[in-house]
């Protein structure tokens, strides 16, 4: 196993040790959210009763597989925990998601559950967020106009940097949700919850990757052990 790899699992096992039996979860997407389904799966093989609700098509196929049960967010819309991967966390619990694409469903799941667990390697952690390309999901239609609207709201913020149309091959990567992601690299967020707001002021934006006031506890594990940190 790489070294990134025991990370993974590492914050995976603890995130698994806050969990009771017989709750309903949130269960994240990426390669850190793989290894705590991994983790859950050999719990599960054990006797372990849980519940998930998959945040992709690629999350649910992977606990078909490894044999943990799921539900739809419509069977089970309350949640008590959400666990889930980042790509980057910051002192104050602030997150960017949705390297996988996947950050309109966890956004939809983690505000479902009471608590949202992340797990990553200690990598991810960051002082100010950006140096992470923020993913921005909109819709297909006026992809143009979104564009310029995105890029004329974030000037008048400071941000600047590449807005780019996130491509799977030669082709636009499409969303479990039938949309496209804009990543944009401003290098530097220093006020997330401006920008956050901005954002949401633009009709063609569906979701975006900062998660703010929705991490409860974050488990970064490093070289050196596991650093908790809670909201
Ligand atoms: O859309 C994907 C998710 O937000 C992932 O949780 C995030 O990109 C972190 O992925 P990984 O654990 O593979 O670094």
């Amino acid at each position: 196993m790489s070294d990134a790899t025991s990370l993974k699992r590492k914050a995976a096992e603890a995130a698994f040790a806050e969990l009771e039996e017989g709750m309903n979860i949130g269960i994240g997407t990426g390669s850190t959210a793989e290894a705590f389904v991994r983790v859950l799966s050999e719990h599960v093989a054990a006797g372990f009763a849980i519940t998930g609700v998959a945040t992709s098509e690629r999350t649910e196929a992977l606990c078909r597989e490894l044999g943990v049960s799921t539900k739809t967010l419509d069977e089970l819309p309350i949640l008590d925990v959400t666990v889930d991967g980042a790509d980057e966390v910051d002192h104050d619990l602030r997150l960017i998601k949705g390297g996988g694409g996947a950050l309109l469903r966890e956004k939809i799941v983690a505000f479902s559950s009471a608590r949202m667990i992340v797990i990553a390697d200690s990598s991810k952690k960051v002082q100010t967020l950006g140096a992470f390309p923020l993913p921005i999901e909109v819709n297909g239609f006026g992809l143009t106009s979104t564009f310029m609207a995105i890029r004329r709201l974030t000037e008048t913020l400071g941000l600047e940097g590449e807005i780019v149309l996130r491509k799977s091959g030669d082709k636009p990567f499409i969303t479990d949700g039938g949309h496209l992601i804009l990543d944009a690299s401003f290098g530097r967020i220093p006020d997330p919850e401006a920008l956050s707001a901005a954002l949401a002021t633009i009709p063609g934006i569906v979701e975006h990757g900062l998660f703010l006031n929705l991490a409860s506890m974050a488990i970064l594990a490093g070289p050196d052990g596991i650093e908790m940190l809670n909201a």
